[in-house]
This record gives structure tokens, C-alpha cells and sequence, in this order.
């Protein structure tokens, strides 16, 4: 079978940065560490509230990244006019609510579809590949399409709350049907949200995935294992999946 792609977020080592006002622990040292260890990638959410990472890494990651930068941000003027300034290889737009714990749910590109596609074409002139940030859903797909993003990322977030096997295998189902559909349209498709190494070989095994983003999980098991072990581990989950 073909590879698959581990993207690794590293927001919640500045979560933990900023908790004290510290320099320490310092996302620019775990996107190294990151990449060392196999990441094909390193992601961050710049969101509005700044509340992990913040303008000063978007700068410096931008000149110490290695592979490449996944910039996922809300669909804003600002944030349109840091991601020209910062020039990513992807962003990943997403929708933001300022009082969430994390995102909940996928980008409402059918019900935005102007907004979205002129940003979309924006960043597309600028040389960045787009992504957007979608629950597994036709309409959203079809959406995407007609924004002319050659990249979605299936919201996986359900999947992972799901309280019941049958519930996760119905959520399974889905990202299932809806990976199938977007690649017969041509688009690429990642996921991402809420992966952890005891739910990530099911998705990582659907044929049509290019890249996970995977983050707090990974930061998680990092603080017992080390973050290269934690990235190598998923690495291995990922692929051991692919076999
Ligand atoms: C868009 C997405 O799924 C992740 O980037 C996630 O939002 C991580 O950042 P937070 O933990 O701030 O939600
Ligand atoms: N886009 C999803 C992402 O970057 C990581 O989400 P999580 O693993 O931190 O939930």
C-alpha cells in the first residue's frame, strides 16, 4: 500500500509555554526535534486569541522549518495578510470560536462559499496550497470543489469523541465514504483532530489519506516518552497500518 504522511502539531508545547509567561518549552526546539524524529511536516494554529502560538514563532518557524510549514488559521483579513507575509507551503483554513476548548467542528465552506473561495484564491495566487478544514460531508466536498482548494482535511474530531464502538465505527464510516468521494473529485485528502495512537490505525488505514495532523496526543505522550519516541511511535502506528 502507499505511504501516508504525519503532519505533527506542535500547539500545545507553546500551550505550555504560555501557561508561565516562560521562553521555555519553545516550539521552535519541538518542530526540531519533530523533524528529526520523521515528521513529513510541522503544523501550528495561529488563532485569533494568540492563545498558544503566537506571531514571534510563525516568524522563526518560517526560517528554521525544515520540511514544511501547515499554517492553519481562521478565515480573516489578518490572517489572509500573515499568511502572504509568511508565505507556508499549506495553510489549512478552519473555522475558529473564541470561547472553544479546540475546534469543534469543520470549516462551513457551502454557507461562506464567496468568503472562502476568494481567500482560497488569494493564497492559491500567492504559491501556498490551501486546505480547508471540513466534517465529512458532501455538500462541504462539493463546496471545496468549487472553491478550487486542491486539499480538504477531514475533521476527525467525531470519530474521536465517539463514547460507543458502534458510534466510532458509524463516524469510521463516513470519513470512509467521504475520503473515497473527495479523491474521485481530484482533491487531496488529510485528516486530522483528536487522533491518538489507540484511534489512529483505522483512519490511517483508508487508501485515500495523504497526511494526519496529529498534535495534542503526541505532545501528550511526549511528556512521558520524549517527543521523538512520541513521533516515531505514531509514525510507526501510521504506516504499520499501510502494511
Ligand atoms: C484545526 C485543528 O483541528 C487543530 O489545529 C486544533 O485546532 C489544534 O489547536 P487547538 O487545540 O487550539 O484547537
Ligand atoms: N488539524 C488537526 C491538528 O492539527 C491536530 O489536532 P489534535 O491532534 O491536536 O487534536
Amino acid at each position: 500500500m502507499n505511504n501516508i504522511l504525519l503532519g505533527v502539531n506542535i500547539d500545545h508545547i507553546a500551550t505550555l509555554r504560555n501557561a508561565r509567561g516562560t521562553r521555555y518549552p519553545d516550539p521552535v526546539h519541538a518542530a526540531e526535534v519533530a523533524e528529526r524524529a520523521g515528521a513529513d511536516g510541522i503544523t501550528i494554529h495561529l488563532r485569533e486569541d494568540r492563545r498558544h502560538i503566537t506571531d514571534r514563532d510563525v516568524r522563526i518557524l518560517r526560517e528554521t522549518i525544515q520540511t514544511r510549514m501547515n499554517l492553519e488559521m481562521a478565515v480573516t483579513d489578518e490572517m489572509v495578510q500573515i499568511a502572504l507575509d509568511t508565505q507556508p507551503e499549506f495553510v489549512c483554513l478552519v473555522p475558529e470560536k473564541r470561547e472553544e476548548l479546540t475546534t469543534e467542528g469543520g470549516l462551513d465552506v457551502a454557507g461562506q462559499l464567496e468568503k472562502i473561495k476568494a481567500a482560497t484564491a488569494t493564497l492559491t495566487e500567492a504559491g501556498i496550497k490551501v486546505s480547508l478544514f471540513i466534517d465529512a460531508d458532501r455538500t462541504q466536498i462539493d463546496a471545496a470543489v468549487a472553491c478550487g482548494a486542491p486539499y480538504i482535511e477531514l475533521h476527525t474530531g467525531h470519530y474521536a469523541d465517539a463514547e460507543t464502538e458502534e458510534e466510532q465505527q458509524a463516524e469510521l464510516k463516513k470519513i470512509a465514504a467521504a475520503a473515497s468521494y473527495a479523491d474521485d473529485q481530484g482533491i487531496k485528502v488529510n485528516a486530522g483532530h483528536g487522533l491518538t495512537y489507540h484511534n489512529v490505525k483505522p483512519i490511517a488505514a483508508l487508501p485515500e489519506l495523504y497526511e494526519l495532523n496529529i498534535g495534542h496526543s503526541i505532545i501528550g505522550r511526549a511528556v512521558f516518552d520524549g517527543l521523538d519516541k512520541a513521533v516515531a511511535d505514531m509514525r510507526e502506528e501510521m504506516l504499520s497500518a499501510r502494511r
